[in-house]
Protein backbone atom coordinates (compact mmCIF):
# COMPACT_ATOMS: atom_id res chain seq x y z
CA UNK A 1 0.00 0.00 0.00
CA UNK A 2 1.34 3.54 -0.70
CA UNK A 3 2.11 6.19 2.14
CA UNK A 4 -0.14 9.05 2.25
CA UNK A 5 1.15 12.33 3.09
CA UNK A 6 -1.07 14.41 5.87
CA UNK A 7 -1.33 17.30 8.17
CA UNK A 8 -2.69 17.29 11.31
CA UNK A 9 -4.05 20.13 13.22
CA UNK A 10 -4.85 20.30 17.03
CA UNK A 11 -5.64 23.49 18.68
CA UNK A 12 -6.69 22.65 22.21
CA UNK A 13 -8.39 23.48 25.63
CA UNK A 14 -5.45 25.57 27.02
CA UNK A 15 -6.50 27.99 24.17
CA UNK A 16 -2.48 28.82 23.97
CA UNK A 17 -2.68 27.82 19.95
CA UNK A 18 -2.31 25.31 17.13
CA UNK A 19 -0.01 23.03 16.80
CA UNK A 20 0.50 21.45 13.46
CA UNK A 21 2.02 18.32 11.97
CA UNK A 22 3.24 17.11 8.78
CA UNK A 23 3.27 13.15 8.81
CA UNK A 24 3.63 10.27 6.20
CA UNK A 25 1.15 7.19 7.01
CA UNK A 26 1.44 3.98 5.95
CA UNK A 27 -0.63 0.63 6.73
CA UNK A 28 1.52 -2.60 6.41
CA UNK A 29 -0.32 -6.08 7.89
CA UNK A 30 -3.08 -3.68 9.44
CA UNK A 31 -0.64 -1.80 11.58
CA UNK A 32 -0.53 1.67 11.03
CA UNK A 33 2.91 3.03 11.07
CA UNK A 34 3.22 7.28 11.08
CA UNK A 35 6.74 9.26 10.88
CA UNK A 36 6.53 12.66 11.92
CA UNK A 37 8.41 14.96 9.31
CA UNK A 38 8.17 18.24 10.37
CA UNK A 39 5.91 20.17 12.78
CA UNK A 40 4.86 23.94 13.71
CA UNK A 41 3.45 25.35 17.01
CA UNK A 42 1.82 28.67 16.60
CA UNK A 43 0.71 30.87 19.30
CA UNK A 44 -2.33 32.95 19.83
CA UNK A 45 -1.51 36.38 20.45
CA UNK A 46 -3.22 38.37 23.33
CA UNK A 47 -6.45 39.14 21.29
CA UNK A 48 -6.65 36.02 20.44
CA UNK A 49 -6.75 34.41 22.80
CA UNK A 50 -8.88 36.73 25.28
CA UNK A 51 -11.79 36.55 22.47
CA UNK A 52 -11.64 32.87 22.18
CA UNK A 53 -12.16 32.84 26.30
CA UNK A 54 -15.36 35.12 25.80
CA UNK A 55 -16.45 32.34 22.96
CA UNK A 56 -16.07 29.74 25.87
CA UNK A 57 -18.30 31.40 27.94
CA UNK A 58 -21.41 31.53 27.77
CA UNK A 59 -22.39 34.65 30.04
CA UNK A 60 -19.99 35.61 27.23
CA UNK A 61 -20.45 34.64 23.96
CA UNK A 62 -22.43 35.55 21.35
CA UNK A 63 -24.18 34.16 17.87
CA UNK A 64 -22.29 36.90 16.00
CA UNK A 65 -18.89 36.17 17.93
CA UNK A 66 -19.23 32.18 17.67
CA UNK A 67 -20.10 32.83 13.77
CA UNK A 68 -16.80 35.28 13.41
CA UNK A 69 -14.51 33.12 15.16
CA UNK A 70 -15.20 29.99 13.22
CA UNK A 71 -14.47 31.40 10.18
CA UNK A 72 -11.35 33.47 11.53
CA UNK A 73 -9.86 30.15 12.80
CA UNK A 74 -10.29 28.24 10.12
CA UNK A 75 -8.42 31.05 8.55
CA UNK A 76 -5.28 30.53 10.90
CA UNK A 77 -5.58 27.03 10.66
CA UNK A 78 -5.02 27.63 7.03
CA UNK A 79 -2.01 30.14 7.56
CA UNK A 80 -0.34 27.67 10.19
CA UNK A 81 -0.55 24.93 7.28
CA UNK A 82 1.03 26.99 5.01
CA UNK A 83 3.79 28.26 7.05
CA UNK A 84 4.16 24.47 7.70
CA UNK A 85 4.57 23.71 3.99
CA UNK A 86 7.65 27.05 3.69
CA UNK A 87 9.28 25.43 6.62
CA UNK A 88 9.28 21.41 5.08
CA UNK A 89 9.40 22.82 1.55
CA UNK A 90 6.25 20.97 0.20
CA UNK A 91 3.81 22.13 -1.49
CA UNK A 92 0.32 21.59 -1.47
CA UNK A 93 0.35 19.16 -3.94
CA UNK A 94 2.25 17.05 -2.09
CA UNK A 95 -0.29 16.78 0.83
CA UNK A 96 -3.36 14.42 -0.17
CA UNK A 97 -5.19 15.78 3.79
CA UNK A 98 -5.32 18.18 6.30
CA UNK A 99 -7.11 16.65 9.10
CA UNK A 100 -8.22 18.96 12.16
CA UNK A 101 -9.75 18.90 15.36
CA UNK A 102 -10.82 22.58 15.50
CA UNK A 103 -11.23 24.48 18.74
CA UNK A 104 -13.92 23.19 21.24
CA UNK A 105 -15.63 25.76 22.65
CA UNK A 106 -18.84 23.92 24.23
CA UNK A 107 -18.85 20.48 25.71
CA UNK A 108 -21.72 19.31 27.69
CA UNK A 109 -21.70 15.38 27.43
CA UNK A 110 -24.76 15.39 30.07
CA UNK A 111 -28.53 15.51 29.46
CA UNK A 112 -29.96 18.84 30.33
CA UNK A 113 -33.19 19.34 32.12
CA UNK A 114 -35.15 19.79 28.82
CA UNK A 115 -35.55 17.50 26.21
CA UNK A 116 -33.95 19.69 23.71
CA UNK A 117 -30.98 20.08 25.66
CA UNK A 118 -29.27 17.26 24.40
CA UNK A 119 -25.81 16.43 24.95
CA UNK A 120 -23.73 18.40 22.30
CA UNK A 121 -20.01 19.03 21.45
CA UNK A 122 -18.77 22.66 19.02
CA UNK A 123 -15.31 22.77 17.57
CA UNK A 124 -15.13 25.79 15.37
CA UNK A 125 -12.52 27.03 12.74
CA UNK A 126 -14.31 25.98 9.34
CA UNK A 127 -12.96 23.27 7.29
CA UNK A 128 -14.09 24.68 4.26
CA UNK A 129 -12.28 27.93 4.96
CA UNK A 130 -9.49 25.90 5.80
CA UNK A 131 -9.46 23.96 2.48
CA UNK A 132 -10.03 27.44 0.80
CA UNK A 133 -7.04 29.04 2.46
CA UNK A 134 -4.65 25.84 1.54
CA UNK A 135 -5.82 24.22 -1.61
CA UNK A 136 -5.54 21.21 0.30
CA UNK A 137 -8.70 18.70 1.13
CA UNK A 138 -9.57 19.05 4.71
CA UNK A 139 -11.30 16.44 7.52
CA UNK A 140 -12.56 17.55 10.68
CA UNK A 141 -15.35 17.83 13.26
CA UNK A 142 -15.04 14.40 14.79
CA UNK A 143 -16.52 14.71 18.36
CA UNK A 144 -19.74 14.58 16.96
CA UNK A 145 -20.18 11.10 15.06
CA UNK A 146 -19.20 9.65 18.58
CA UNK A 147 -22.17 11.72 20.41
CA UNK A 148 -24.65 10.38 17.65
CA UNK A 149 -23.88 7.21 19.22
CA UNK A 150 -23.85 8.08 22.56
CA UNK A 151 -20.27 8.49 23.57
CA UNK A 152 -18.99 11.58 25.31
CA UNK A 153 -17.16 12.94 22.07
CA UNK A 154 -14.00 12.57 23.64
CA UNK A 155 -10.96 11.16 24.73
CA UNK A 156 -10.67 10.31 21.23
CA UNK A 157 -6.50 9.75 20.65
CA UNK A 158 -7.47 6.80 22.88
CA UNK A 159 -7.98 5.38 19.30
CA UNK A 160 -4.42 6.42 18.46
CA UNK A 161 -2.67 5.33 22.12
CA UNK A 162 -3.47 1.87 21.47
CA UNK A 163 -2.35 1.48 17.51
CA UNK A 164 0.95 2.98 19.64
CA UNK A 165 1.66 1.62 22.88
CA UNK A 166 -0.51 -1.11 23.65
CA UNK A 167 1.84 -4.11 24.91
CA UNK A 168 2.50 -7.84 25.46
CA UNK A 169 4.34 -7.23 28.71
CA UNK A 170 3.31 -4.23 30.53
CA UNK A 171 -0.01 -2.10 31.52
CA UNK A 172 0.29 0.82 30.65
CA UNK A 173 -1.38 4.34 31.57
CA UNK A 174 -1.51 6.81 28.68
CA UNK A 175 -1.60 10.26 30.53
CA UNK A 176 -2.15 13.54 28.55
CA UNK A 177 -1.76 16.83 30.53
CA UNK A 178 -3.25 19.80 28.44
CA UNK A 179 -5.91 22.31 29.54
CA UNK A 180 -7.75 19.24 31.06
CA UNK A 181 -6.63 16.23 31.79
CA UNK A 182 -6.75 12.50 30.18
CA UNK A 183 -5.96 8.99 30.72
CA UNK A 184 -5.82 5.97 28.69
CA UNK A 185 -5.73 2.52 29.97
CA UNK A 186 -3.91 -0.03 27.99
CA UNK A 187 -3.88 -3.74 29.79
CA UNK A 188 -1.26 -6.07 29.53
CA UNK A 189 -2.02 -8.00 26.29
CA UNK A 190 -5.45 -6.17 25.97
CA UNK A 191 -7.57 -5.94 22.61
CA UNK A 192 -8.65 -2.84 21.83
CA UNK A 193 -12.49 -3.34 22.98
CA UNK A 194 -10.86 -3.62 26.69
CA UNK A 195 -9.21 0.10 26.18
CA UNK A 196 -10.86 2.17 29.45
CA UNK A 197 -10.57 5.86 28.73
CA UNK A 198 -11.68 9.41 30.74
CA UNK A 199 -10.69 12.93 31.45
CA UNK A 200 -9.03 12.84 35.11
CA UNK A 201 -9.66 16.35 35.92
CA UNK A 202 -8.30 19.69 35.04
CA UNK A 203 -4.64 19.45 33.19
CA UNK A 204 -2.98 22.87 33.20
CA UNK A 205 -6.56 24.60 33.21
CA UNK A 206 -7.00 25.97 36.72
CA UNK A 207 -3.18 26.59 37.15
CA UNK A 208 -3.26 28.74 33.80
CA UNK A 209 -6.05 31.07 34.95
CA UNK A 210 -4.42 31.04 38.82
CA UNK A 211 -0.86 32.33 37.22
CA UNK A 212 -2.46 34.66 34.78
CA UNK A 213 -4.85 36.56 38.02
CA UNK A 214 -1.68 37.01 40.09
CA UNK A 215 0.64 38.20 37.49
CA UNK A 216 -2.33 40.79 36.23
CA UNK A 217 -2.20 38.90 32.73
CA UNK A 218 1.63 39.02 32.50
CA UNK A 219 2.09 35.36 32.62
CA UNK A 220 -0.63 32.81 30.84
CA UNK A 221 1.42 29.49 32.54
CA UNK A 222 3.66 28.61 35.53
CA UNK A 223 6.73 28.08 33.54
CA UNK A 224 8.98 25.35 34.75
CA UNK A 225 6.89 25.04 37.73
CA UNK A 226 8.88 28.29 39.20
CA UNK A 227 5.92 29.92 41.03
CA UNK A 228 4.89 26.41 42.56
CA UNK A 229 8.42 25.72 43.85
CA UNK A 230 8.49 28.83 46.06
CA UNK A 231 5.10 28.47 47.43
CA UNK A 232 3.64 25.94 50.13
CA UNK A 233 0.83 23.68 50.01
CA UNK A 234 -2.45 25.00 51.77
CA UNK A 235 -4.09 21.91 53.38
CA UNK A 236 -7.99 24.00 53.50
CA UNK A 237 -7.89 24.68 50.14
CA UNK A 238 -6.46 21.16 48.95
CA UNK A 239 -9.22 19.15 51.37
CA UNK A 240 -11.98 21.91 49.50
CA UNK A 241 -10.94 21.13 45.93
CA UNK A 242 -10.09 17.28 45.95
CA UNK A 243 -14.02 17.25 46.95
CA UNK A 244 -15.43 18.60 43.58
CA UNK A 245 -17.95 16.26 42.79
CA UNK A 246 -16.81 15.70 39.52
CA UNK A 247 -14.09 13.22 40.87
CA UNK A 248 -16.81 10.93 42.54
CA UNK A 249 -18.25 10.41 39.22
CA UNK A 250 -17.77 6.99 37.49
CA UNK A 251 -15.88 6.70 34.13
CA UNK A 252 -16.73 6.88 31.36
CA UNK A 253 -16.51 10.52 31.94
CA UNK A 254 -14.87 14.15 30.40
CA UNK A 255 -15.14 17.38 31.06
CA UNK A 256 -13.61 21.14 30.28
CA UNK A 257 -13.89 24.55 31.04
CA UNK A 258 -17.17 24.60 31.64
CA UNK A 259 -16.47 23.09 34.83
CA UNK A 260 -12.99 23.93 35.56
CA UNK A 261 -12.83 27.36 32.85
CA UNK A 262 -12.68 31.18 34.76
CA UNK A 263 -15.82 30.94 37.34
CA UNK A 264 -13.96 27.56 38.96
CA UNK A 265 -10.91 30.02 39.73
CA UNK A 266 -13.09 33.24 40.72
CA UNK A 267 -14.73 31.04 43.40
CA UNK A 268 -10.86 29.74 44.37
CA UNK A 269 -10.37 33.13 44.79
CA UNK A 270 -13.61 34.15 46.73
CA UNK A 271 -12.79 31.50 49.36
CA UNK A 272 -8.69 31.89 49.47
CA UNK A 273 -7.82 34.29 47.88
CA UNK A 274 -6.20 36.12 50.82
CA UNK A 275 -3.85 32.98 51.07
CA UNK A 276 -0.46 33.84 49.46
CA UNK A 277 -0.47 33.88 45.68
CA UNK A 278 2.42 31.37 45.36
CA UNK A 279 0.97 29.07 47.85
CA UNK A 280 -2.24 29.05 45.55
CA UNK A 281 -0.26 28.13 42.83
CA UNK A 282 1.42 25.24 44.65
CA UNK A 283 -1.94 24.19 45.67
CA UNK A 284 -3.58 23.98 42.61
CA UNK A 285 -0.56 21.92 40.68
CA UNK A 286 -0.46 19.38 44.26
CA UNK A 287 -4.28 19.34 43.72
CA UNK A 288 -3.71 18.33 39.74
CA UNK A 289 -1.27 15.75 40.00
CA UNK A 290 -2.93 14.08 43.51
CA UNK A 291 -6.13 14.14 40.64
CA UNK A 292 -4.61 12.37 38.09
CA UNK A 293 -3.25 9.53 41.24
CA UNK A 294 -6.14 9.28 42.79
CA UNK A 295 -8.59 8.82 39.59
CA UNK A 296 -6.22 5.85 38.56
CA UNK A 297 -7.08 4.58 42.78
CA UNK A 298 -10.42 4.74 42.68
CA UNK A 299 -11.07 3.81 39.06
CA UNK A 300 -8.29 1.68 37.37
CA UNK A 301 -6.00 0.23 40.27
CA UNK A 302 -8.11 0.03 42.79
CA UNK A 303 -10.88 -2.45 40.24
CA UNK A 304 -7.96 -4.42 39.80
CA UNK A 305 -6.42 -3.03 36.69
CA UNK A 306 -2.67 -3.32 37.79
CA UNK A 307 -0.21 -0.28 36.21
CA UNK A 308 3.76 -0.81 35.60
CA UNK A 309 4.35 2.46 33.73
CA UNK A 310 2.53 5.62 33.33
CA UNK A 311 3.30 7.64 29.74
CA UNK A 312 2.79 11.48 30.45
CA UNK A 313 2.48 13.72 27.44
CA UNK A 314 0.90 17.58 26.98
CA UNK A 315 2.45 20.68 28.09
CA UNK A 316 2.06 19.43 31.96
CA UNK A 317 4.88 17.05 31.01
CA UNK A 318 7.20 19.95 31.02
CA UNK A 319 6.03 21.49 34.28
CA UNK A 320 8.53 19.40 36.74
CA UNK A 321 6.99 20.19 40.01
CA UNK A 322 3.72 18.65 38.49
CA UNK A 323 5.58 15.61 37.27
CA UNK A 324 7.74 15.61 40.70
CA UNK A 325 4.00 15.28 42.87
CA UNK A 326 2.86 12.77 40.08
CA UNK A 327 5.50 10.79 40.28
CA UNK A 328 5.78 11.04 44.17
CA UNK A 329 1.78 10.11 44.62
CA UNK A 330 1.97 7.07 42.10
CA UNK A 331 5.37 5.34 44.02
CA UNK A 332 4.82 1.95 42.81
CA UNK A 333 4.37 2.79 38.71
CA UNK A 334 7.42 3.99 36.15
CA UNK A 335 6.65 7.45 35.47
CA UNK A 336 7.82 8.57 32.05
CA UNK A 337 7.20 11.13 28.93
CA UNK A 338 6.19 10.28 25.17
CA UNK A 339 10.20 11.32 24.78
CA UNK A 340 10.88 7.68 26.32
CA UNK A 341 8.88 6.27 23.13
CA UNK A 342 11.06 9.02 20.65
CA UNK A 343 7.22 10.50 20.75
CA UNK A 344 7.08 14.43 21.03
CA UNK A 345 4.84 15.27 24.18
CA UNK A 346 3.87 18.77 22.20
CA UNK A 347 2.62 17.01 19.04
CA UNK A 348 1.39 13.95 19.91
CA UNK A 349 -1.92 15.27 19.72
CA UNK A 350 -1.63 16.42 16.20
CA UNK A 351 -0.08 13.65 15.04
CA UNK A 352 -2.60 11.95 16.28
CA UNK A 353 -5.51 13.67 14.65
CA UNK A 354 -3.84 13.21 11.43
CA UNK A 355 -4.12 8.72 12.08
CA UNK A 356 -7.81 9.73 12.83
CA UNK A 357 -8.45 11.62 9.79
CA UNK A 358 -6.68 9.11 7.82
CA UNK A 359 -9.04 6.41 9.20
CA UNK A 360 -11.95 8.27 7.99
CA UNK A 361 -10.95 8.66 4.15
CA UNK A 362 -10.12 4.89 4.48
CA UNK A 363 -14.04 4.50 5.56
CA UNK A 364 -12.74 2.89 8.73
CA UNK A 365 -13.67 2.85 12.24
CA UNK A 366 -11.69 5.63 14.42
CA UNK A 367 -12.96 5.41 17.37
CA UNK A 368 -13.13 2.60 20.56
CA UNK A 369 -16.68 2.49 22.24
CA UNK A 370 -15.16 1.25 25.27
CA UNK A 371 -13.39 4.55 25.56
CA UNK A 372 -15.95 7.00 25.12
CA UNK A 373 -19.07 5.01 26.32
CA UNK A 374 -20.81 4.90 22.85
CA UNK A 375 -22.83 2.26 21.86
CA UNK A 376 -21.38 0.92 19.08
CA UNK A 377 -18.27 1.93 16.87
CA UNK A 378 -18.42 4.68 14.11
CA UNK A 379 -16.41 6.74 11.35
CA UNK A 380 -15.96 9.69 12.98
CA UNK A 381 -14.75 12.99 10.45
CA UNK A 382 -16.54 15.23 7.54
CA UNK A 383 -14.85 16.25 4.12
CA UNK A 384 -14.57 19.17 2.47
CA UNK A 385 -12.71 20.71 -0.45
CA UNK A 386 -13.39 23.48 -2.21
CA UNK A 387 -11.72 22.86 -5.67
CA UNK A 388 -11.50 19.78 -7.89
CA UNK A 389 -8.11 19.50 -7.68
CA UNK A 390 -8.00 18.82 -3.62
CA UNK A 391 -10.50 16.80 -4.14
CA UNK A 392 -8.57 14.69 -6.69
CA UNK A 393 -5.50 14.53 -4.54
CA UNK A 394 -7.82 12.94 -1.75
CA UNK A 395 -9.31 10.41 -4.36
CA UNK A 396 -5.79 9.56 -5.91
CA UNK A 397 -5.06 8.86 -1.94
CA UNK A 398 -8.16 6.52 -1.58
CA UNK A 399 -7.53 4.47 -4.86
CA UNK A 400 -4.17 4.09 -3.41
CA UNK A 401 -5.41 2.67 -0.01
CA UNK A 402 -8.60 0.96 -1.24
N1 LIG B 1 7.69 24.73 30.26
C1 LIG B 1 6.47 24.61 30.80
N2 LIG B 1 6.30 24.73 32.13
C2 LIG B 1 5.09 24.62 32.72
N3 LIG B 1 3.94 24.41 32.02
C3 LIG B 1 4.04 24.28 30.68
C4 LIG B 1 5.29 24.36 30.00
N4 LIG B 1 5.06 24.20 28.66
C5 LIG B 1 3.72 24.04 28.54
N5 LIG B 1 3.10 24.09 29.73
C6 LIG B 1 1.67 23.99 30.03
O1 LIG B 1 1.05 23.26 29.00
C7 LIG B 1 -0.12 23.96 28.53
C8 LIG B 1 -0.37 23.59 27.09
O2 LIG B 1 -0.54 22.20 27.01
P1 LIG B 1 -1.12 21.50 25.73
O3 LIG B 1 -0.67 22.24 24.53
O4 LIG B 1 -0.81 20.04 25.86
O5 LIG B 1 -2.67 21.74 25.95
P2 LIG B 1 -3.86 21.58 24.93
O6 LIG B 1 -3.50 20.65 23.82
O7 LIG B 1 -4.30 22.96 24.61
O8 LIG B 1 -4.97 20.93 25.87
P3 LIG B 1 -5.91 19.60 25.72
O9 LIG B 1 -5.02 18.42 25.56
O10 LIG B 1 -6.63 19.63 27.02
O11 LIG B 1 -6.82 19.85 24.58
C9 LIG B 1 0.19 25.43 28.76
O12 LIG B 1 -1.00 26.17 28.88
C10 LIG B 1 0.99 25.36 30.06
O13 LIG B 1 0.14 25.37 31.16
C1 LIG C 1 -14.13 18.15 24.25
C2 LIG C 1 -12.66 18.24 24.17
O1 LIG C 1 -12.12 18.95 23.34
N1 LIG C 1 -11.98 17.45 25.01
C3 LIG C 1 -10.52 17.39 25.04
C4 LIG C 1 -10.00 18.01 26.31
O2 LIG C 1 -8.57 18.02 26.30
C5 LIG C 1 -8.11 16.82 26.93
C6 LIG C 1 -9.37 16.10 27.27
O3 LIG C 1 -10.30 17.19 27.41
C7 LIG C 1 -9.86 15.19 26.12
O4 LIG C 1 -11.06 14.57 26.53
C8 LIG C 1 -10.12 15.96 24.83
O5 LIG C 1 -9.03 15.99 23.97
C9 LIG C 1 -8.22 14.93 23.56
C10 LIG C 1 -7.42 15.36 22.39
C11 LIG C 1 -8.95 13.62 23.24
O6 LIG C 1 -10.09 13.64 22.79
O7 LIG C 1 -8.33 12.57 23.38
Amino acid sequence: MGKAVGIGLMSGTSLDGVDAALVEIEKKNGNIEVNLIESLAIQYDDVIRRELMEVCSPLSATVQKISSMNMFLGKEFGNAVNKLLVKSNRSKEDIHFISSHGQTIYHQPLQGETEVDIPGTLQIGDISVLSETTGIAVVGDFRTADMAANGQGAPLVSYVDYLLFHSTDKSIAVQNIGGIGNVTYLAKNGHSNDVQSFDTGPGNMVIDEVVFRITNGKSTYDKNGQIAYKGKINQALLDQLVNHNYFSMNPPKTTGRELFGKSFVTAIFNDFGDIDSADLVTTVTEWTALTIANSYNDFLTGKGNAIDEVIVGGGGSYNPYLMERLAYHLPDMNVYTHEKYNISSDFKEAIAFAILGYQCICGEYNQIPSATGADKPVIMGKTAYTHPDAFKRLESLRSVLT
